[in-house]
């Protein structure tokens, strides 16, 4: 795919495959367009040219809501909480793209035994990503870390196949980012996930990840596995020799 800015190429003829179930890491340095690619996959942004195909499905062209029904989820650099709702509120609101009743009902009411469901599905959710204890806090009043977590709770709760993470470690305490890696595995394996993930911290990408693919100025410069990418000369002159 391309994707152009008026005279700027954010992203430049990238084009890569990500398997089934792998921990797919994006890496670059900053404006390299990683953002940009996964507004891109999610139905964010249009691209100016090229397609992206999910298991024989044309997504590009598709509204955000509808490639999240898919089975494409994910979370943002900016946390896109509902700040002013609970942490349980937040994910329940999430799980009701999956439900029948849909979204509007997710708002204004559902069948009782779909709203039971519901939030027994959301406290386990919550559970998983350690904040069932503060279910009914305000998201806005969590710390960074803790935005993060609940924000993969939201995104697990549309029932994903695939998990987009922008930055998850970004604002996290280094005890926390060392949590992360098991915790991002342990999902994927509970979840039966693919996870793509984009990330500053180059030491967990390298830890967490299969394979890991390199934007530099919009335009792919390597992919294959850490240990290569790590050791190729133009990732080191773009990106990690920089560091
Ligand atoms: N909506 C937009 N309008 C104009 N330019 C944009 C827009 N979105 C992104 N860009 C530009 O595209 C380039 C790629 O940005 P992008 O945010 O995708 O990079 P990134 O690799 O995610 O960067 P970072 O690591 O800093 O988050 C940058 O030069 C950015 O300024």
């Amino acid at each position: 795919m391309t994707r152009r800015f008026g005279g700027l190429i954010a992203v430049n003829d990238v084009s890569f495959e990500v398997r089934e179930g792998e921990i797919f890491g994006l890496i670059g340095p900053n404006g390299a367009g990683k953002t940009t690619l996964f507004n891109l996959m999610t139905g964010l942004t249009p691209p100016s040219s090229g397609t992206l195909t999910y298991r024989g499905t044309r997504v590009t062209g598709l509204a955000p809501h509808r490639v999240a029904g898919l089975g494409l989820s994910r979370t943002f650099q900016n946390i896109r909480l509902f700040r002013g709702l609970s942490a349980l509120e937040n994910v329940k609101i999430a799980g009701h793209l999956r439900t029948r009743a849909g979204l509007w009902q997710g708002v204004f009411g559902l069948a009782r035994a779909e709203e039971d469901a519901a939030t027994r599905r959301a406290w386990d959710l919550l559970d998983l990503v350690g904040l069932s204890d503060r279910a009914g806090e305000l998201a806005g009043n969590f710390s960074y870390g803790d935005q993060r977590r609940l924000e993969i709770a939201r995104a697990l709760a549309t029932e994903p196949r695939v998990l987009l993470l922008d930055e998850p470690a970004a604002g996290m305490n280094t005890a926390e980012k060392g949590q992360l890696t098991s915790f991002i595995r342990e999902v994927r394996d509970r979840f039966d996930l693919t996870v793509l993930l984009i990330e500053h911290h180059v030491p967990l990408v390298m830890g967490l990840c299969d394979r890991v693919a390199v934007l530099n100025f919009g335009q792919l410069i390597a992919v294959g596995d850490p240990a290569s990418v790590q050791r190729d000369p133009r990732v080191v002159e773009a990106y990690l020799g920089g560091e």
